[in-house]
């Protein structure tokens, strides 16, 4: 808890750090997971139970809490935090890379992006400056700058002239920030660039010199794969500013957070733990199995009986599989909670090997338990 924003690095280890992000709202643990809380829920979860797993802020998103119930009406009831009754750190995305993907017949303009909603299709422009409105009507704590997120693969002088648009709107956006924000919140620029060495060099120099109390790496996680992900992380975060947090946006499966903590990021979100538990997908130290298969009917063993968390203890496989099979509300709801606690429980893994400098043993015993190499 602070009155400001502040980041503290307590400990590295070769490309790995471990800090803190202090807020008014509380203190945020790095490396960080962030479960995705997108229309003011993190889906089939209660508040407090998030908060049991270790999360020390989650994600709310201006594209669909703009659309439904809209910003007016959150901020006129008390705000994001007081309508979904987490009173910790929510970080919010500006809504671009939401449009792009969710949205019908949009124009992006040097202006902004105009859109129709997938919802009702009422029509909606969001410039950097309303963008950072709807985020401040919010009250979110750490925001987004309003970027756009290219597809990968795109040709360099196209993703240039898409970089350089992102610069001007995070330039827009600092000012928009600077008039609307109340003291202690934080805005984030974003580093784009696609997978061009040059052009994330260029993006990062523009941003910091826009200055930022904390950058994120976007652009990234759109179906370029780990490999490519990694190669794009090797020759950007070694020159981000190594006091200010690295939010490395959309990511991601627990190898890929480990390969990019060793990399240097300290901030993650993906809608892996939370998604793939409502379909069955449960995370386990050994990796990820289906609850589905018939294999688990008669399985009499919960999935982590050492667990602290009830979904993981609780109860048994055979149960979590008869309830996908029965399609009862229940299966979600455990196996999302459990998923979250195995995200968590890895963050916090690696945050104590960083802190006694055996980072490698993590990752060896991670490459041991899972066949997953991140390095
Ligand atoms: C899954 N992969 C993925 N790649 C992304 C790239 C970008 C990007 O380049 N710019 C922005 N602004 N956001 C991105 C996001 C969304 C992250 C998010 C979702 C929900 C709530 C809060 C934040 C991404 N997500």
């Amino acid at each position: 808890m602070s009155e400001g924003f502040s980041f503290t690095v307590s400990a590295t280890d070769a490309g790995a750090r471990a800090g803190v992000i202090e807020t008014p709202r509380g203190d945020i643990r790095t490396p960080a997971f962030m479960p995705v809380g997108t229309a003011g829920t993190v889906k089939a979860m209660l508040p407090e139970n998030v908060r049991a797993t270790g999360a020390d802020i989650v994600l709310g998103n201006t594209y669909h809490l703009m659309l439904r119930p809209t910003a007016e009406r959150v901020a006129a009831l008390g705000g994001l935090h007081h309508f979904m009754n987490w009173p910790h750190p929510i970080l919010t995305d500006s809504g671009g890379f939401q449009v792009m993907s969710l949205s019908k017949l949009r124009k992006l303009t040097e202006e902004g992006v105009s859109f129709q909603s997938h919802i009702d299709g009422s029509k909606h422009m969001l410039t950097p400056e309303r963008s950072i409105e709807i985020q401040c009507l919010l009250g979110a704590d750490i925001q987004m700058q309003l970027d756009e997120c290219p597809a990968i693969p795109i040709e360099e002088e196209k993703a240039r002239t898409s970089m350089l648009l992102s610069v001007r709107w995070a330039e827009r956006s600092k000012r928009a920030f600077e008039e609307k924000s109340q003291p202690g919140q934080a805005l984030f620029g974003i580093v784009q660039g696609a997978n061009y060495e040059a052009l994330r060099r260029e993006s990062l120099e523009k941003l910091m010199e826009i200055d930022f109390p904390g950058y994120s790496i976007g652009g990234l996680a759109v179906g370029e794969g780990r490999e490519e992900m990694f190669r794009v992380l090797d020759f950007t975060t070694p020159h981000m500013p190594a006091q200010k947090p690295r939010y490395l946006m959309g990511v991601g499966k627990p190898a890929d957070i480990v390969g990019a903590v060793a990399r240097g990021v300290d901030m993650f979100d993906c809608v892996a733990p939370t998604r793939s538990g409502r379909h069955g997908q449960a995370w386990t130290k050994a990796g990820a199995i289906n609850i589905k298969n018939a294999s688990f009917a008669d399985d009499p063993e919960p999935l982590d009986p050492e667990s602290p968390c009830p979904a993981s203890r609780d109860y048994s496989k055979a149960y979590l599989h008869h309830l996908f099979r029965a399609g009862e509300y229940l299966g979600p709801m455990l196996l999302t909670w459990h998923n979250l606690q195995y995200y968590q429980e890895l963050m916090a893994g690696m945050r104590a090997a960083i802190a006694t400098g055996d980072f490698a043993g993590f990752v060896a015993e991670f490459r041991a338990a899972t066949g997953e190499t991140v390095l």
